[in-house]
C-alpha cells in the first residue's frame, strides 16, 4: 500500500487559520498590529516567488507586511544601515532578509545585526541559544514546520530513531536538535547526517523518521529506506521538468508509512511558521509595553 500523504498545503492553511484569530484577538485586546518586513536584495527569482508568497501569507492573515527590495550590487554596509533603521522602527516586529544573499555580502554579519527581538527566522545566535537550552523565543522556521506535520499527522516520535539528512544551520543542525529535545514531535534517537558520514546508506535505512535536507534532487532512493518509515521531504530543487525534492518520490512512497511530496509538503509550513513568529514577536513587544 502506498504511503500516507502528509499534505503540507492543507495543515499550513490550518496553522495560517489559527494565526489570523491570534492576530484579530491581539488587534482587539491591544491595538497592536503585527509588521513583517521583508527584505530581498538582488533578483533571484526563486527568491522573490517565497517573498511574494509570505506578502500574501501575511495579507491573509491580517499582518501587515513591508518589502524593501535592493538591487543585486547593494553592499554590505548598506544593507547593515538598513537593518539596522528597522531594528529602530518600533513599528516593525519581524524582519525577515531573505536569503541566500548576493556573494559581496556575509549573511553571519547581517543576521547578526537583526535585532534578536525581531528575528522571526530564528537565525540569530541569541535565538539559536535559547533554543538549544529548551527556552525559545521563537522557533526555525522550516524545521518547526516539520514538527508541526508529524503532529497533525499523529507520527509517534518518541523514543524512535530519526535520521536528518543535512547538516545546514537553517535546517539540518536545528532539525536534529528539535528532535532530541523533550516533547511533542521530540523526544527522539537522532543521527545526523552529511556529505563524509560513511555508509550513507545504511545509516539512512535505519531511520523510523526520515528528514532528508541535503539539497539533491532525489538522492534517497528507495533501498535506503525502510519499509514502513515516515520520509520528510525538505529539498526544493529546481530540474528541467519543474521542482523535486531529495527524495525520489515514487518509489519511495510504496515503501513509506507516510511521506511529504514537494511541492505541497515542507515548503508551505515555512511559510506559516513565519507568521507564528511574527504574532509572537508583536505580542511579546505588546507584553513589554503593557509593563
Ligand atoms: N530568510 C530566509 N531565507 C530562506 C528561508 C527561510 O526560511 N528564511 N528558506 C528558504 C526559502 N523559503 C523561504 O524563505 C521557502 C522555500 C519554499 C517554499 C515553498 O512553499 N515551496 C513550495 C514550492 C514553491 C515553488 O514552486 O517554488 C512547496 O514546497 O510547495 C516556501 C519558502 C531559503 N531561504
Ligand atoms: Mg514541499
Amino acid at each position: 500500500m502506498p504511503a500516507q500523504l502528509i499534505d503540507g498545503k492543507a495543515i499550513s492553511a490550518k496553522v495560517r487559520e489559527e494565526v489570523a484569530a491570534d492576530v484579530r484577538h491581539l488587534i482587539d485586546t491591544t491595538g497592536v498590529e503585527p509588521h513583517l518586513v521583508a527584505v530581498l536584495v538582488g533578483d533571484d527569482p526563486a527568491s522573490a516567488i517565497y517573498v511574494r508568497g509570505k506578502q500574501k501569507a501575511c495579507e491573509k492573515a491580517g499582518i501587515r507586511s513591508t518589502l524593501h527590495r535592493l538591487p543585486a550590487e547593494t553592499t554590505q554596509q548598506q544593507l547593515t544601515d538598513l537593518v539596522q533603521q528597522l531594528n529602530a522602527d518600533a513599528t516593525v516586529h519581524g524582519i525577515l532578509v531573505q536569503l541566500p544573499l548576493p556573494d559581496q555580502i556575509d549573511p553571519v554579519a547581517i543576521i547578526d545585526a537583526v535585532a534578536p527581538e525581531k528575528d522571526v527566522d530564528c537565525f540569530h545566535p541569541e535565538n539559536v541559544g535559547l533554543m538549544v537550552q529548551g527556552r525559545p523565543r521563537f522557533l526555525p522556521c522550516t524545521p518547526h514546520g516539520c514538527q508541526r506535520l508529524l503532529i497533525e499527522s499523529d507520527v509517534e516520535t518518541s523514543g524512535k530513531h530519526a535520521v536528518v539528512l543535512g547538516r545546514s544551520e537553517i535546517v539540518g543542525k536545528p532539525m536534529a536538535l528539535l528532535l532530541m529535545q523533550r516533547g511533542l514531535a521530540a523526544d527522539a534517537t537522532v543521527t545526523v547526517c552529511h556529505s563524509r558520514t560513511r555508509d550513507l546508506a545504511e545509516q539512512v535505512r535505519q531511520a523510523d523518521i526520515l528528514v532528508a535536507a541535503i539539497g539533491r534532487p532525489k538522492f534517497v532512493t528507495a533501498d535506503m529506506v525502510k519499509p514502513g518509515a515516515v520520509v520528510i521531504d525538505v529539498g526544493i530543487n529546481r530540474v528541467d521538468d519543474g521542482i523535486v525534492g531529495d527524495v525520489d518520490f515514487e518509489p519511495v512512497r510504496e515503501i513509506a508509512s507516510a511521506i511529504t511530496p514537494v511541492p505541497g509538503g515542507v515548503g508551505p509550513m515555512t511559510i506559516a511558521v513565519l507568521l507564528q513568529n511574527t504574532l509572537k514577536a508583536a505580542r511579546l513587544l505588546a507584553e513589554q509595553s503593557a509593563g
